[in-house]
């Protein structure tokens, strides 16, 4: 051992080994240090941001043990005779698709787990991609500078359910294939191109031998490649634009304050990681999904009672069956008006509306400024309460989507079952409107006499002359902040004087404008919300660059 000059010995510091490992990597991979402000990022800290999450975690879920089940999995038509393990279907003969579903669920080891593991995953990603979507609209976290990430999670919406439905049409069963004749009829209804595009897609007359490998091309590669794309710009935008988050003492618009992305953020989110796989196990080990063996192959002259699609197409199901059947005859062509307006029509308009939300809503608002705290549903009534009618709308025609098996377990005919349901999904979106501004105004009514008088304190006092009066305590400052964080509202003016149209475009403008922002009930003090930034304890503060 060495010696000092004064003769003491002295002890060399030897690096740990994991000190050693990450200079090793670093020389290696110089990653580090350009990760670092990654790494101290500050993640907002709400259950609701978790949503995204939870569709992200569904979807690493789904690429894992989809890449399981191509290891088993034959995409073929041909005909083969099936001697697997399924004694009942011994010996029939059924597409070579079918038979290797068969295969895996009961010939392969944990076959049968990884595929019902696959079908809730998909289930449950594009619940948790709705839920996410709702939660973004609600709080105006699609507003500017998140439009275009908006429009990349609109698409992202877009593709899951396409790839859920080749997914579902993969095994040629019975229910599958039925959900493949119905595509068809979409297709065909579309006037003039349709029949062309059908015989393109399915390589000729339906069913043909082609449409399960060009759906397991679609379903494996290309699908998922631009899934992963789309996911990974999603999140790369969500980094750089920064999240948003809720008012609150020291956040404001100007920074964002949470926890930092390593170690806290990655801890807790590799822990929602592992409980979303956790419960998809579960779910996968306990419940029964899409038994394909108890249907059957596919055969085109025949269809089982009470065939649903997976629950996030069963709206179009549902828009189908409460429209009534009829066609028109125009130079030569016959339209047939359902399935056209319900199943081409009306998703067309549906993701339109979607993909257009946030520059509508800019355009009725004229708000050019940026935003970055989440607003609280009840501070956009119009907003709240057009989702609020959007939601009824899709869960009307969900229910419709099943109306066969409603009607049977409520003993009802399936005719009147059906009359009700129209009537519904015409007033209920209405009423649901009326409702919930009502609802969000009330609300706002009590927050701003909570301003006025502050809050009860349950004590009655008598004074002097007899009288009584109530005891009331100040809103405690940080909740007095929450509730004044809202923006003021600033409806378009009234056109000025200018050309004919452009005078009409203008006074359009500020009608609707007047009428998203008429329902803000004043409260006292409005003034906008101090920027005083504070960083609590483990929290870290990014800074917003204007
Ligand atoms: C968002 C992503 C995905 C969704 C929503 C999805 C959805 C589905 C659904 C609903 C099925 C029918 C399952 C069943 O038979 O019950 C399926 C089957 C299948 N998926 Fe996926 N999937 C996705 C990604 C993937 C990926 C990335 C792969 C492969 C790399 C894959 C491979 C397969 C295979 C081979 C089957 C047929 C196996 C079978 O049905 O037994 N999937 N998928
Ligand atoms: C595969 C589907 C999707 C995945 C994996 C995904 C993932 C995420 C994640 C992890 C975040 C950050 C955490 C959070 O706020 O929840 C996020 C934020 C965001 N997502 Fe998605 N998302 C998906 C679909 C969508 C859809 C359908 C929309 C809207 C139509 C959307 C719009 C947004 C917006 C605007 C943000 C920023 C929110 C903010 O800063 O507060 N995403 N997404």
């Amino acid at each position: 051992m060495p010696l000092s000059r004064s003769g003491a010995r002295i002890k060399r510091r030897t690096p740990d080994a994991a000190g050693n490992g990450v200079v090793f990597l670093d020389r290696r991979l110089p990653l580090v240090d350009s990760a670092g402000p990654l790494l101290r990022k500050a993640f907002p800290d709400h259950w609701s941001f978790l949503l995204g999450e939870l569709a992200l975690y569904s979807f690493a879920v789904l690429l894992l043990t989809g890449v399981y089940l191509t290891l088993f999995f034959q995409p073929g038509m041909d005909e083969v005779l099936y001697e697997g393990s399924y004694v009942p279907l011994r010996g029939v003969r059924v597409s070579a698709a079918y038979a290797s579903t068969l295969h895996v669920s009961f010939d392969v080891r944990g076959g049968l787990l990884v595929r019902q593991v696959h079908h809730w995953a998909a289930l449950v990603m594009v619940a948790a991609i709705g839920a996410h979507m709702l939660r973004v609209f609600f709080t105006g976290a699609f507003r500017r500078p998140r439009e275009v990430n908006w429009v990349i999670g609109t698409t992202l919406f877009l593709l899951t359910v396409l790839e859920g439905f080749a997914g579902y049409s993969l095994p040629d069963d019975l229910l599958s294939g039925t959900g493949l004749r119905t595509a068809l009829g979409f297709i065909l209804s579309v006037p003039v191109a349709g029949t062309y595009l059908s015989m393109f897609l399915f390589g000729g007359e339906f069913p043909g031998d082609a449409i399960v490998s060009r759906l397991y091309a679609v379903h494996i590669l290309l699908l998922p490649g631009a899934l992963l794309a789309a996911v990974l710009l999603h999140l790369q935008l969500v980094v750089r634009l920064k999240h948003t988050q809720w008012a609150g003492a020291g956040r404001t618009n100007r920074n964002v304050v949470g926890k930092p992305m390593f170690p806290q953020f990655t801890a807790q989110s590799a822990g929602l990681l592992a409980m979303v796989a956790g419960v998809l196990l579960l779910l996968a080990a306990v419940a029964q999904v899409n038994p394909v063996w108890a249907y059957g192959p596919y055969r085109p002259d025949q269809v089982s009672t009470g065939a649903q699609p997976d629950w996030y197409l069963g709206f179009i199901e549902g828009a189908m069956r409460l429209l009534p059947g009829f066609e028109t005859r125009l130079w030569g062509h016959t339209v047939s008006w359902n399935p056209f307006l319900p199943a081409v029509v009306f998703p067309l308009v549906f993701f339109g509306v979607l993909y257009a939300y946030p520059f509508l809503e800019r355009w009725i608002t004229r708000d050019r400024s940026e935003q970055h705290l989440c607003d609280r549903p009840r501070d956009a009534p119009v907003r709240t309460a057009v989702g609020a009618a959007a939601l009824t709308f899709y869960g009307l025609l969900l229910l419709a989507g099943g109306q066969d098996v409603v009607a049977r377990l409520l003993d009802v005919s399936v005719d009147r079952l059906t009359w009700i349901l129209r009537v519904l999904v015409l007033l209920g979106p209405l009423a649901a409107f009326w409702l919930t501004r009502r609802v969000c105004l009330a609300l706002q009514e009590r927050d701003g006499e909570r301003l006025r008088e502050g809050d009860e304190t349950g004590e009655v006092r008598q004074s002097v002359e007899g009288a009584y009066r109530e005891g009331h305590r100040p809103v405690p400052a940080e909740e007095r902040f929450v509730l004044l964080a809202r923006r003021p509202v600033r409806p378009v003016p009234p056109p000025a004087e200018r050309g004919a149209s452009a005078q009409q475009r203008e006074r359009l403008k500020a009608v609707l404008s007047d009428w998203y922002y008429r329902d803000q009930v004043p409260y006292p003090d409005e003034s906008p919300p101090g920027t005083g930034e504070s960083r609590p304890e483990g929290q870290e503060v990014s800074r917003r660059t204007p």
